[in-house]
């Protein structure tokens, strides 16, 4: 989009003064919210209303990121702030004074973050170079980092490898000086040692900030993997008016119309769902199909995993498939009765009775504790055969997507038979990281390293529509003119327990079979927004009463999968998202 602006005109250095501006704007009020707007008599206490008692720390490095930082600096001083910028990676002689800052110098075109440096300086603002903190004599770096606010500038997207040396103690001694100071962290972009594309940070080292002042488009990077621990509130800084044309070619693309690719964006956040629409008063349980679930088996006498097709199965009852039907180990069939008495039940190992009912069900969900053995993986490979002979819609979770990864180590046929029933019928797969190394006989790291990358390859390779489950879960779903990749923006570390995938695998199944909804709301993304924002449902409850009516508190830690049935059904009558 930058690089878009500019060809069209528009002057770099414009827009970084831009964003520099509007950023101190945000910081002062930021820092009105946190010292005056607040219940802590602590904080007020230390509220300056005189501009000139208040103190901006900023850490600026050498690339543009740093820039933005110098003229922060800049306005804030402006406006009356004590401001100390705090150099990594200059040179004494970086900070020559240069009286032809703003001309361009064609011979020596100067860059716009010495441009930048140029006009703080000769401003007057103070700076001082972190290298020299260890000989400073009374740790005058101390006292000079003592402030209100502190900016992180140091790195922005071009941040792209772990920080080391200088680096490395930059990051502890910024992140040590908020801390000690009980003060404000801001980072500009994205928090230094977040890799914008990824997500990633190395050895959990980066900036801790309390806010992220996001320029011209929020990054991938701030919403996968690591990228939610580290950024705190995110404002975007919209800085140039290209959103429109974006969200055009996005859905231009969704309507399957062509469009520049250069004008798509590389994914769609999503915080919200959509509201179900109400039933036909003239309908039966026939109208909203008939869900078949396969797993929970029980192998060579284990105690067995006949939990997952329960929680798959209850998911989909309360996505409000019409009928459900679980062909899981007979030794579950009382278990399964007791606590989802809707349900029919099938012998999973009577692969007749299987397959004559895949050929009545409406969509197959398989692999949910259907166990990793040879006996499993031979039915897989039988029901996956009669779903593709039937026609259905498929949905492969966990031992699943485990023999599919053993499959295509063999260069088994059911392999490329599966992508080719996926160009024209639904196959949605949901692997998290770990499933999806096994997919593509990988390391989970270097899965995690690039979570974009995996999900692409996985599509490549298998077909299909997929979840890469975990923080900032991806979708990417298949559509004629490519594939549109989405990030989920909800959802919460208290869905890291045992049977939240199961129960996510039963809302994608009964989604899809229910015929009498918009296909956006039999979607994947839709099942995993409504997933999401489920979990975030039951933990942003901060109280719930017991049955004496006493308030409770609640919170991530103890979710658990059977929790999440009542808070599906709540969340498809609302639709939008209430808590983020
Ligand atoms: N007018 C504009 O263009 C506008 C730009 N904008 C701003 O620009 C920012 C992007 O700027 P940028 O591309 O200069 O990247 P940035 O992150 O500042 O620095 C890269 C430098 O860091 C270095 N480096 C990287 N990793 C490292 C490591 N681990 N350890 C050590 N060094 C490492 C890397 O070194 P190299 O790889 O070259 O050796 C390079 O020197 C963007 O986020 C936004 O804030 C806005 O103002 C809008 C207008
Ligand atoms: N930290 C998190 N933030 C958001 N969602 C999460 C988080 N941890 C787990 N989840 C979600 O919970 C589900 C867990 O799935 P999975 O690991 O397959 O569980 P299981 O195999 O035990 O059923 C996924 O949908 C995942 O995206």
């Amino acid at each position: 989009m930058e690089q878009a602006w500019f060809t069209e005109g528009h002057d770099s250095f414009g827009l970084m003064k831009q964003a520099a501006w509007q950023m101190a704007q945000h910081i002062e009020q930021l820092y009105e919210q946190k010292y005056l707007n607040t219940q802590s008599s602590m904080s007020t206490s230390m509220y300056r209303s005189d501009t000139s008692q208040r103190k901006a720390s900023i850490w600026v490095g050498r690339g543009n990121n740093g820039g933005d930082g110098w003229l922060i600096a800049y306005y804030l001083r402006q406006a009356g702030w004590q401001v100390t910028v705090i150099t990594v990676g200059f040179e004494t002689q970086n900070f020559d004074i240069n009286h032809t800052a703003e001309v361009s110098n064609t011979a020596h075109p100067m860059t716009d973050a010495t441009k930048a440096l140029q006009v703080a300086l000769a401003a007057r603002c103070d700076y001082q170079r972190f290298e020299d903190s260890n000989s400073c004599p009374n740790d005058s770096l101390g006292i000079a980092l003592s402030a209100d606010v502190y900016i992180d500038a140091l790195f922005g997207i071009g941040f792209d490898r772990a920080p080391e040396g200088v680096y490395e103690q930059v990051i502890r001694r910024f992140n040590d000086a908020v801390q000690q100071n009980n003060a404000l962290a801001i980072a500009v972009d994205i928090p230094s040692g977040l890799v914008a594309d990824t997500g990633e940070v190395f050895d959990r080292l980066a900036i801790q900030a309390d806010i992220t002042l996001c320029l011209i488009a929020r990054k991938f990077g701030l919403h996968t993997k690591d990228g939610m621990d580290y950024s705190g509130g995110i404002i975007d800084i919209p800085l140039i008016p290209f959103q429109k044309v974006f969200d055009q070619a996005a859905s231009d693309k969704n309507d399957g119309q062509d469009v520049n690719q250069a004008n798509v964006p590389v994914a769609m956040l999503l915080k919200t769902a959509h509201r179900l629409t109400a039933r036909r008063q003239n309908s039966y349980k026939g109208s909203y199909g008939h869900v078949l679930v396969i797993g929970g088996n029980r192998v060579d006498q284990s105690q067995g995993m006949g939990g997952a097709a329960i929680l798959s199965a209850a998911s989909t009852m309360a996505t409000g498939a019409g009928k459900i039907t679980v062909a899981c180990h007979e030794r579950f069939h009382g278990a399964l009765l007791t606590s989802l008495p809707d349900a029919m039940t099938l012998n999973l190992h009577d692969t007749d009775g299987v397959e004559a009912l895949i050929k009545e069900a409406s969509v197959i969900a398989i692999g949910m504790g259907l166990g990793r053995d040879e006996k499993a993986k031979a039915l897989f490979i039988s029901y996956i055969n009669a779903a593709i002979a039937e026609k259905k819609p498929l949905v492969i979770d966990a031992d699943g997507l485990y023999h599919l990864a053993s499959l295509s180590r063999d260069n088994h046929e059911l392999i490329t038979q599966l992508r080719d029933y996926s160009v024209d019928y639904p196959v949605r797969l949901t692997p998290h990281s770990g499933e999806a190394a096994t997919l593509l006989d990988k390391n989970i790291s270097e899965v995690e390293s690039d979570r974009l990358a995996t999900i692409k390859q996985c599509a490549a390779t298998y077909g299909g529509d997929w979840v890469l489950k975990g923080a900032g879960s991806l979708v990417l779903e298949q559509q004629s003119k490519g594939a549109q990749i989405y990030v989920c923006g909800v959802g919460n570390a208290g869905m890291a327990t045992a049977g939240m995938g199961d129960v996510l695998s039963g809302v994608i199944a009964g989604l899809l079979a229910q015929q009498d909804l918009t296909s956006d709301m039999r979607s994947l993304h839709q099942a995993v927004m409504i997933h999401g924002l489920a979990g975030d449902t039951l933990v942003n409850q901060m109280r719930r009463a017991d049955s004496d009516n006493n308030a409770l508190l609640i919170g991530q830690r103890g979710l658990q999968a059977q929790d999440m049935p009542a808070a599906i059904r709540h969340v498809m009558q609302l639709g939008v998202d209430v808590y983020n």
